[in-house]
């Protein structure tokens, strides 16, 4: 299942996007995007028949985003509009039907559900085990191990027994592990539903604070919770399969206050 790869670097803007609303400014042709995009996606479709009759059912429309490397954007929108579709369509975990893309790897995908990642006994175990592909010394895995730990401040939980962690710390271990094996993007798929307060905010400074390294690590986060959005460099919001606008966090923050008005 290998992505189409696109080849240049910049994005058509968002074709659904209505002019009367605030500017795109995720289009990877303007200033703040003179950096090669970490991910960028134009015009991606995803499209699903089901079992009979066999109608096609359009999932994901004409879906155009752009994310920096070093930078930590928000996809919001209501449930069912396609925001964990187009996560795994990123990820390569699904094809698109039509679109372009190109992700920076290695890229991670992590799960909402915090023990669907963590595998191994301990922290330290656990962070490692993606290593051993490659061909390192065991003092250029602890190292790394160390680093990512650090990153995601876990470090001075490494010798702890997985099960005794929260489920915002397994999150943080998840990306510590991805991060030790040099990831240059992070998907991360509504990681915060199951947390409290305290794991929801130690996982999204995890997620900043691994953006904000050496390793021009990008990630792109699904959620739910408006709240988040303050932690973010930018966002695109999806409407029913389209994103429908997308920018800095004030001009998305304006827009989605305007909508709640719209509604009220
Ligand atoms: N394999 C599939 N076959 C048919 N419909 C699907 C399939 N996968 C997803 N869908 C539908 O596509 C839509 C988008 O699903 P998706 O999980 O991407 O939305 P979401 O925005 O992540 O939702 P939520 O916020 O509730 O997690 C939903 O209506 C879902 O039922």
């Amino acid at each position: 299942m290998s992505p189409h790869l696109a080849t240049s670097s910049s994005l058509a803007p968002c074709p659904h996007l209505s002019k009367a609303r605030p500017l795109l400014r995720a289009s990877c042709s303007t200033p703040a995007f003179a950096a090669a995009p970490a991910i960028e996606a134009r015009n991606l479709s995803f499209s699903v028949s089901t079992r009979p009759p066999g109608k096609l059912v359009h999932i994901l429309k004409n879906c155009s985003l752009c994310v920096p490397p070093g930078q930590l954007w928000m996809l919001l929108g209501p449930n069912g509009c396609g925001k964990s579709t187009l996560l795994k369509v990123l990820a390569g975990l699904l094809n698109p039907s039509d679109g372009t893309m190109h992700v920076n790897r290695p890229r991670s995908f992590v799960f909402q559900n915090p023990d669907h990642q963590v595998v191994m006994p301990t922290v330290e175990a656990d962070v490692a085990f993606g290593l051993g592909k490659f061909s390192l010394t065991l003092n250029e895995v602890r190292s790394r191990v160390s680093k990512a730990l650090d990153a995601v401040g876990m470090l001075e939980y490494s010798q702890r027994p997985i099960q005794t962690l929260s489920g915002g710390q397994k999150q943080r271990v998840a990306i510590a592990g991805a991060l030790a094996e040099a990831c240059k993007v992070l998907l991360l798929d509504e990681l915060t539903t199951f947390l409290d307060e305290n794991d929801q905010i130690g996982v999204i400074k995890a997620v900043k604070n691994s953006v904000a390294g050496p390793g021009e690590v990008a990630a792109l986060w699904v959620t739910h919770r408006l709240e988040e959005l303050k932690y973010a460099d930018g966002a695109s919001y999806m409407e029913d399969g389209r994103i429908v606008m997308q920018g800095d966090i004030s001009s998305v923050s304006k827009f989605l206050k305007e909508k709640q008005t719209w509604y009220n």
